[in-house]
């Protein structure tokens, strides 16, 4: 059997499974896993908005859930079990948080609120190896999570009712079990749908084979020589299972330092006792590896590789590179590479797309990010290359954000504009719902540049008039942006430049990712522009991927690099951004999340100036 080897990696240890969800207790004893039950007393009462993702919240539930009962098991036995399982389930909707109902109204609200419509689950998953010694608990955590997609069908409320009087949604993240009756409420899934039951088996597995069966050294000595590195599957563990070095029992052992064989789980010590030794830094090695991932999709959306099989795929690997005119051998490692990324699959007829692929790396299409990859390759990769000058001396003194820099070439400015539109699209409905504002009928986009989060606006709020302002050679491009024809009457363009013209009238004022782009005087004297304009009882909405000391927060990381190479601006902390809108008479500020990587600030223009 396939998967026995990957399993059974972990079938000489004491493993723990720190939860008292009976379908992880299930799903992992149906793949074969043996281990042992120990709920964790952990309360899940973690601070939500301390986390820059509804993910990074799920895995340190699951981290503390099993160190509690790693630490309480140790403290029992003065020695822990070898291994600890925790997971915690999420659901995510509009920015929102579901965990498990309170009671049967608070089951209606999450099952109102996913109605008709498509919702993510996460699950974060820790994998904690423990270590006793001297009487002391040393725990080393591996750790990550998954998501799937879950479309609700429109429900009526007699249905939803009936559901909840079934009792089922009581026990369940979002209120609702998909394996159960509530799998009659579900149009379609996209993703693991054991995710969604409550534990990521597959990359349960694909983590088991970075941490018990490292690459082999032939394929360490190939990354050396080749730009691209070998991808672990399952079939690795098991091609190696009888015995190859690469993951027989004297590499058993995760010691990817010493590249020497440590003592394994059968192998004691002097003392008789087992030892653990460290798990394999297998994220350390993605990390190092990093780079040429990138480039690779980067090449890929280049070469139109996923606009052709988007059309024509599945193909295989000879007729793609007569498609996009390069050569059989380098195609056919690239389309692999592509493989093993996630962004295609490949079958007997040839290569295909993954969903993923199709909907965002093709050059058209609403979520396309094909502009984002290509400004990214072209000009964030060289700029990039430059870092470490950067780090030495200080940011540099550009002269603004692209799209504002005069001396940029017309082809340049386009290839920002549509990288930027590509990113609002993506982002627009989040960033619009995150706040209810449906109380202004009027709303002015400083800096919107194609109009795609003003366009979300507009849609959102049937009473909202939106304006975008931005400056003249902006406003020129919009309309290319737009190839359906007629921008909608409550929406329009007006050219301008917010340092120096007089901003249109609105009720709301809404500065999205531009205020990073800026030293702190030019905001300063952005903010109090706008506080000027709005008048009290007005908004002013802030949206920005904020950088936060509490949360290591990795989407906003290479942000904040981003204002290091290439502008005077700087990513700030939410309570940076909640403080410069204090000082400029904006009150009753709020925080909301938009998705993944967006943080949204609302504030009230205060009656007295600042
Ligand atoms: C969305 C969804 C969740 N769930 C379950 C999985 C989890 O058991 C639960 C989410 O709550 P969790 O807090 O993740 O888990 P738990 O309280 O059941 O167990 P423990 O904390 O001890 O590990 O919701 C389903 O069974 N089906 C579903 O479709």
């Amino acid at each position: 059997m396939v998967l026995s080897p990957v399993i059974g990696k972990l079938l000489h240890k004491r493993v723990v499974l720190a939860s008292a969800s009976p379908r992880r207790r299930e799903i992992l004893s149906q793949a074969g896993l043996r281990f042992e039950v120990v709920p964790s007393r952990f309360k899940e009462k973690l601070d939500k908005a301390a986390f820059p993702t509804p993910y990074a919240y799920a895995i340190e539930t699951a981290k503390q859930k099993a160190l509690e009962v790693a630490s309480r098991m140790h403290q029992k036995d003065l020695r822990a079990p070898d291994v600890v399982i925790g997971a915690d389930t999420i659901v995510t909707i509009g920015g929102l948080i579901l965990e498990k109902p309170a009671d049967k109204q608070d089951a209606y609200r999450m099952l109102s609120r996913l109605n008709g419509k498509e919702h993510s689950v996460f699950t974060g998953v820790a994998i904690i190896h423990c270590c006793s010694e001297d009487g002391q608990l040393d725990t080393d955590v591996c750790e990550f999570h998954e998501e799937t997609t879950v479309k609700f069908s429109e429900l009526s409320e007699d249905l939803l009712w009936e559901y909840i009087d079934s009792g089922e949604p009581m026990d369940k993240a979002g209120g609702y079990g998909i394996q159960a009756l509530g799998g009659m409420l579900v149009e379609c899934v996209h993703g693991d749908f054991l995710n969604v039951v409550g534990f990521p088996l597959n990359h349960f597995c694909k983590k088991l084979v970075e941490l018990y069966c490292p690459p082999r050294r032939e394929d360490v000595q190939r990354v050396k020589h080749e730009s691209i590195p070998p991808v672990d599957t399952f079939e690795i563990a098991s091609d190696t299972a009888q015995g190859d070095e690469g993951c027989g029992p004297s590499r058993a052992g995760v010691d990817g330092h010493t590249g020497q064989a440590p003592a394994g789980p059968q192998g004691p010590d002097t003392n008789g006792l087992v030892e653990n030794p460290p798990p394999f830094p297998s994220d350390l090695l993605d990390l190092i590896d990093g780079f040429k991932a990138s480039k690779a999709l980067f090449t890929a959306c280049k070469l139109k590789v996923f606009d052709v099989l988007k059309e024509e795929g599945p193909l295989k690997a000879v007729d793609v590179a007569r498609k996009i005119n390069a050569s059989v051998c380098g195609t056919g490692r690239l389309l692999d590479v592509c493989v093993a990324l996630g962004l295609l699959e490949k079958t007997d007829t040839g290569y295909r797309n993954t969903r993923l692929a199709s909907r965002h790396l093709a050059s058209e299409g609403v979520c396309s990010l094909h502009g984002f990859v290509a400004y990214n390759d072209e000009h964030a990769w060289t700029v990039f290359t430059d870092l470490e000058s950067a780090v030495r001396q200080g940011p540099r003194a550009a002269a603004g954000s692209p799209a504002e820099d005069p001396s940029q070439s017309r082809d340049r400015r386009l290839r920002f504009m549509r990288a930027m539109h590509g990113l609002a699209q993506l982002t627009a409905r989040q960033v619009a719902t995150a706040f209810d504002l449906s109380r202004f009928t009027s709303a002015c986009d400083l800096g919107g540049c194609t109009g795609a989060l003003a366009r979300e606006l507009a849609r959102e709020y049937p009473r909202l008039k939106v304006t975008v302002f931005d400056l003249p050679e902006v406003i020129e491009h919009v309309s290319s942006f737009h190839p359906e024809g007629r921008q909608p009457e409550r929406l329009r363009f007006v050219p301008g430049d917010f340092f120096k013209d007089d901003l249109p009238d609105a009720q709301l004022y809404v500065l999205s990712r531009i205020l990073h782009d800026w030293a702190d005087d030019r905001v300063h004297e952005l903010l109090s522009r706008v506080s000027r304009s709005c008048k009290p009882g007005g908004g002013l909405l802030v949206v920005e991927t904020a950088l936060d000391e509490r949360r290591a927060a990795r989407a906003s990381l290479p942000a904040a690099l981003n204002a290091l190479v290439r502008t005077q601006g700087r990513e700030r902390s939410l309570a940076e951004y909640r403080s410069l809108l204090g000082q400029h008479g904006f009150r009753e500020v709020q925080v909301a999340q938009a998705g993944d990587r967006l943080d949204v600030v609302l504030g009230t223009r205060a009656s007295s100036a600042p």
